[in-house]
């Protein structure tokens, strides 16, 4: 094809040299420059000049592109001639000196990488300049570059650059290069729009004078000096930043980037950071958003081990705790204790209350076991931290040694253990059995820990919240107790909302949650809680004297099942109780009443009011028959009967099918079991099962409520200071305790 040379006055208008640019051909121009030495001609610019467009003023064609790269170029100067062009690239020459480009005033991308210039910027402002490439070239200082209104992108790597300046003026510029010059200080950057910023082979020992780039998006510090990172915290924007070979040694070093909430990238290979303990997973620790970290992406299993070694969420320590004490617990000698649930379905009665430290929990937990004595004991844990003035070892805590304390934890004694403030406190299977063995419902105050460890655990627990509602109330208490210190009390508010997003987030993780702003109020209610599970609310109507009223509930009074009554309803929307700070508690009664119909809830109801019959005997059939089926779906072996004291219990009394029926263990339509309400019953069956050994310890072998209640009602000796007899109230009572709280 014919070459066509392109003269500055064929520019303008020129269409039918299209073909001819287009057929650019490097290899004539190298041969032309080869002949012409090292200056540029316009038989060189006309094979050059290619891509036909619009001028600026978009009234004519023109041929807006000329790139001449690699041919040892040094003088430029014919294209002073070319007024039109948009777009130069003449990288890889000679060039010095390019005066020339004062004569271009559309010029808006220009690469002059890979000369010899070092004159900066030596030519008239173009307004319309927006990317200039002048990295490899020579130029040691920055001139004031106020008329380049447009300039968006500058690139000057691999210069002679000491310091940043000239740049103030450039409103729109966005992506600032200076890498491999010798920086040794960041300055007069201001407030410029950078949202890419490379300083990369510099001599940087900070990051002082970055601050102000809030724009900033990706932040290349990378082979500098640099220590401190302080200054780069209120780049909001920053997505990634590069930090190889610099002198990052130590975690807390990266303090100001931790928590910047876009930053998602970061290198630190290179830094005697990366030689510290658990240096990755500290890092991806701090700073859970990143994705990829070293270079290498941050995987969700890396994320989730690293909370789970330095933030491991509660389920987890409560597993841990709980599979330590179990297998510590596997190692001893198995024996079958009072609190040993028979079955899955009967564990054994207990009432937690919870709540943040200083709550007066404690307190709560003795006044209710003084007042309701024939019902609840206090479960007494043991702690290693000193007793106060006033506490008694055994009665307060068990007050032991940290070497004892770990001692205990190896013979497997706990239930369930916790960490709380610098002390240990744990829960020992002996403190639970010496309240069941009472006969008594085991009553203990803990913190949420304790909460989520201890429901791992075969027991189950009822566990009431004492919640302070009122931050200000709740800190005063605290400081007129005079017994924490103002980092404790800091501490103690902090877990309030640990306990109010437990409530928010797992529904029905408490049973009830009682505000404690009032430690009176507070126990009026706790009493009327009790109350409510003890079942004998309506009792008090009737009888003033509290709960030894002479009216018991019978099959044809039966006492309304456990939990629905409106109270917790009540509770939850108690007037003046500051529901901002409050935890929502979903009603659970009125849950489950709104999600049945009412033909669901009337044979519901139906079969509840049987089953209480039945348990009083005046339906005997209807659990017979169960009984039946429960057996025949057993088959019995004498392996289960050790295995599972409660089936062989159920086969022992089958002989007596109405007997054996009243301690069957019924579902009841809330959920609960409804169980055998006959004193008499009771007293036959333990009688019975008392003179049988299973072989695991001389001891009967019975659900162990009701070995408890029998122990107290009937096998204790008439010295003992709890035996008395059991009138038909009582019984009903203690019933109704049980079904309570299982
Ligand atoms: N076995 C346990 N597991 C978990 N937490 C426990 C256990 N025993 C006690 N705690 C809790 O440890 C915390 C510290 O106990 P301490 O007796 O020092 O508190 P307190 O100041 O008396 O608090 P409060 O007035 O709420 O009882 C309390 O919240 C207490 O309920």
């Amino acid at each position: 094809m014919e070459q066509v040379s392109v003269t500055p006055s064929d520019i303008t208008g020129i269409t039918e040299s299209l073909n001819a640019t287009e057929t650019f051909n490097c290899g004539a121009l190298q041969a032309n420059s080869e002949e012409k030495g090292d200056v540029l001609t316009e038989e060189m610019v006309s094979g050059g000049i290619s891509h036909l467009g619009c001028d600026l003023t978009g009234q004519h064609h023109v041929l807006c592109s000329l790139s001449l790269p690699s041919l040892n170029l040094r003088d430029i100067s014919v294209l002073c001639n070319y007024v039109r062009l948009q777009k130069l690239e003449l990288p890889h020459n000679n060039i010095k000196d390019v005066s020339c480009l004062s004569h271009m005033p559309q010029l808006v991308i220009l690469d002059v990488s890979h000369n010899e210039i070092s004159d900066f910027f030596e030519f008239q402002p173009l307004q319309c300049l927006q990317v200039a490439n002048f990295s490899h070239n020579h130029i040691p200082d920055i001139k004031d570059l106020k008329g380049f209104l447009c300039l968006r992108k500058l690139d000057l790597d691999y210069n002679c650059l000491s310091e940043i300046g000239g740049l103030e003026q450039c409103s729109m510029l966005s992506h600032l290069s200076l890498a491999h010059n010798k920086i040794t200080k960041i300055s007069r950057l201001g407030r410029l729009p950078l949202t890419h910023l490379c300083l990369r082979g510099n001599q940087l020992k900070g990051v002082e004078g970055l601050e102000n780039l809030q724009r900033l998006q990706v932040l290349d510090l990378s082979m500098n000096h640099i220590s401190t990172l302080s200054g780069l915290q209120k780049l909001g924007f920053l997505c990634s930043l590069n930090l190889e070979k610099n002198q990052i040694s130590k975690v807390p070093d990266l303090n100001p980037v931790i928590g910047l909430p876009l930053l998602m990238n970061i290198n630190l290979l290179g830094n005697p950071v990366q030689e510290q303990p658990d240096y990755r997973q500290t890092v991806i620790f701090l700073h859970q958003h990143l994705t990829v970290l070293d270079q290498e992406p941050v995987s969700v299993k890396e994320k989730v081990s690293s909370v789970n070694i330095f933030d491991p969420p509660m389920d987890l320590l409560a597993a841990i705790d709980h599979m330590t004490h179990l297998v510590y617990q596997m190692g001893q000698p198995q024996v079958l204790y009072h609190s040993t649930p028979p079955t899955a379905d009967v564990p054994y009665p207990m009432l937690v209350l919870t709540g943040p430290e200083g709550c007066g929990k404690e307190e709560l937990v003795h006044r209710l076991c003084q007042e309701f004595g024939e019902y609840f004991g206090v479960g007494i844990c043991h702690t290693t931290r000193k007793a106060n003035v006033g506490e008694e070892n055994g009665i307060d805590y068990h007050f032991v040694s940290e070497e004892d304390f770990q001692n205990l934890v190896r013979m497997g004694k706990f239930v369930q253990t916790t960490q709380h403030g610098g002390h240990l406190f744990g829960l020992t299977r002996d403190a639970i059995e010496d309240v069941a063995e009472e006969g008594l419902v085991c009553c203990v105050h803990m913190e949420l820990e304790g909460v989520f460890s201890l429901k791992k655990s075969c027991f189950e627990p009822r566990y009431i919240l004492l919640m302070p509602t009122r931050v200000e109330k709740f800190v005063s208490h605290l400081k007129r107790l005079k017994l924490y210190s103002p980092a404790q009390i800091d501490r103690a508010v902090q877990r309030v909302a640990l306990y109010s997003n437990t409530c928010e987030q797992r529904p029905r993780f408490f049973d009830d949650i009682i505000p404690c702003d009032d430690c009176e109020e507070a126990y009026q209610t706790l009493q009327q809680v009790v109350k409510d599970y003890l079942l004998v609310q309506e009792e008090e109507g009737k009888a003033s004297s509290g709960l030894s009223s002479d009216s018991s509930f019978t099959a044809e009074n039966p006492p309304p099942p456990p939990l629905s009554g409106s109270r917790s309803e009540t509770l939850m929307s108690r007037p003046g109780s500051d529901s901002s700070f409050m935890p929502r508690v979903p009603n659970i009664q009125a849950e489950l009443s709104f999600s049945k119909l009412p033909t669901e809830l009337a044979s519901v109801m139906r079969r509840e009011q049987q089953a209480r019959e039945a348990v009083v005997g005046k339906r005997p059939g209807l659990y017979s028959q169960l009984s039946k089926r429960y057996k025949s779906a057993q088959k019995p072996s004498s392996l289960q009967h050790h295995q599972d004291p409660g089936a062989r219990f159920q086969e022992v009394s089958s002989s007596d099918e109405s007997r054996a029926s009243s301690f069957v263990s019924v579902p009841s339509p809330a959920g609960g079991l409804v169980k055998p309400r006959d004193g008499s019953i009771l007293v036959q069956s333990s009688g019975m099962l008392e003179d049988r050994n299973l072989g695991f310890k001389a001891e009967s072998v019975l659900p162990p409520i009701l070995t408890g209640h029998k122990t107290r009602d009937v096998c204790r000796s008439p010295q003992s200071p709890r035996a008395k007899p059991t009138s038909p109230v009582e019984k009903n009572q203690v019933a109704n305790v049980k079904e309570a709280f299982s």
